[in-house]
């Protein structure tokens, strides 16, 4: 049967594990540690959407564990049930305050906690789609601006950190203004939707990132690659969308779709910040458009 949540339950006492297992494990995957070294390892290795932690085992290990995982932005969204021997309410109070949902005293009902950890989970389906649909463009179903400022300024500070390239890709599709005049503008959005896809499907291929950016252009982010690279993904791209053979009856350059791609490699010069190198690939485009070349590069 498909489970439907993974479950870590950090809990030193092995009673209290498998009373939990025996609760939760008909609907759901519970890995039961006993130790938070233990736990730290299945978190590498497994996506959890909920965490069950004794805060009170020796050494105050539950409790370092939790502040721990709300201290990591990898973690800090995973819900967390403290539960917990004492029923003092200094300790259930400090519980909530680092950041855990929830405060179930010891011994439990196993009924109460079930009940509980589907309200959670509910919650946290919930949230995960607010998170999904806010970081989406709600025409072509690929990531939004909102996503591509948190994903540049990201890739741009673990880039500059670890001393590698950053490329950032701006493209445009061509005489969009003339597309809307002579195909109409619903025609405008399904172009725009085809564009946007085969932009995401030749960017995925290289582990990169597309969005979005502002009416009929996108920005592409891609690190670790050389400056050859970067011009070998916007090849990539110009032969994506010319594969698409859309007619573009009012183009002045061409009998189809085309697009137009200001590219920046930054390869050393990280100063400034993330934005004015956005700027920068601005200005490539607007070269590429002025000399009618297809890609235009700036490196950094
Ligand atoms: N159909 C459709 N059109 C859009 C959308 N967003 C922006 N546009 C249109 O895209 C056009 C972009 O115009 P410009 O930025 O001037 O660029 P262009 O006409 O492509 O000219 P160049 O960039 O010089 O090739 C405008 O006419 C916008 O109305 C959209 O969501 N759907």
């Amino acid at each position: 049967m498909q489970k439907s949540a993974n479950i870590l339950v950090l809990d030193g006492d092995p009673l209290n594990r498998v009373v939990l297992e025996n609760t939760l494990s008909d609907e759901h995957l519970v890995i039961g540690c006993s130790n938070s070294g233990q736990a730290f390892e299945r978190l590498l290795q497994t996506r959890f959407d909920l965490i069950i932690v004794d805060i009170l085992m020796p050494d105050d290990e539950g409790l370092d564990f939790l502040l721990q995982l709300k201290a990591d932005p990898s973690s800090y969204q995973i819900p967390v049930i403290v539960i917990s021997a004492s029923n003092s309410y200094q300790d259930e109070a400090r519980g909530l305050m680092l950041g855990a949902v929830d405060y179930i005293v010891k011994p439990f009902s196993p009924n109460i906690v079930k009940a509980r950890i589907k309200i959670h989970l509910a919650i946290k389906q919930k949230n995960d789609l607010l998170e999904r649909l806010a970081n989406i463009d709600g025409l072509t179903e690929i990531p939004n601006r909102r996503a591509l400022d948190e994903t540049l300024a990201q890739l741009w500070y673990q880039s500059r950190d670890q001393h590698v390239p950053l490329s950032m890709l701006l493209v445009d599709i061509d005489y969009y203004k003339e597309y809307n005049d002579s195909c109409g503008f619903s025609a405008g959005d399904e172009c725009l939707v085809k564009v946007a896809k085969v932009l995401e499907s030749i960017t995925q291929k290289v582990e990169g990132f597309v969005a979005r950016y502002d009416g009929v252009r996108f920005v592409a982010l891609m690190n670790k690659r050389n400056a050859d690279q970067a011009l070998s993904l916007a090849a990539a791209m110009h032969q994506a969308v010319d594969a698409l053979s859309i007619p573009h009856p009012s183009s002045p350059i061409c009998a189809h779709v085309t697009i137009s791609i200001g590219v920046v490699h930054v390869k050393e010069d990280f100063s400034g910040d993330h934005q004015d190198s956005l700027k920068l690939a601005d200005e490539a485009l607007l070269q590429a458009h002025h000399l009618q070349e297809r890609v235009v590069l700036v490196n950094r």
